[in-house]
């Protein structure tokens, strides 16, 4: 068996590809629309992937639009989006100057959290650290600066 993707539902498509694509770097491989269902479903790949020429074996991220408007409470059981990074101060410092808000900001240089325009929680873990568990990350307070 072979991980292919998540899929989030997002409310505003334009929004969503601003923040995967032009701010965290991801690469649309495959859209499809659908008229009978009024929905459009958007695969977007990690950037080292597209490089690695590897999008179509690796998994990716799938974007569900529904054309008509529908309300997404947070389910409980969903957790986050993790993403290795290869500089996480370079990568929230340009979040931050992009109007992301950085949820928990990557104070040791190893982990920070952000949300995307749907409230999803993004962590990003920088590459090298990213399979190591540290504690107590729970140290690391939400606010100020890093
Ligand atoms: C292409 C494949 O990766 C899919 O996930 S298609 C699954 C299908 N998606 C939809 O019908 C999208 C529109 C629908 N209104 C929705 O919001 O899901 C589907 O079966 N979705 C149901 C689900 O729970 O994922
Ligand atoms: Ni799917």
């Amino acid at each position: 068996m072979r991980y292919l993707h998540t899929m989030v539902r997002v409310k505003d498509l334009d929004e969503s590809l601003d923040f995967y694509c032009n701010k965290l770097g991801m690469t649309e491989v495959r859209r499809y629309e659908n008229e009978n269902g009024r929905f459009t479903l958007i695969f977007l790949a990690s950037s080292d992937d597209v490089e690695k020429g590897k999008a179509d074996s690796s998994p990716v991220l799938e974007l569900t639009y529904n054309w008509d408007p529908e309300d997404y409470d947070g389910g409980r059981n969903f957790g986050h989006l993790a993403y290795e990074v290869d500089n996480i101060y370079e990568l929230c410092a340009s979040l931050q100057e992009n109007g992301v808000t950085i949820n928990r900001p990557p104070r040791d240089g190893r982990m920070a959290f952000i949300r995307s325009p749907d409230n999803i929680s993004i962590e990003l873990l920088q590459k090298g650290e990213a399979l190591e568990i540290k504690e107590p990350w729970a140290s690391m307070s939400n606010t100020g600066s890093w």
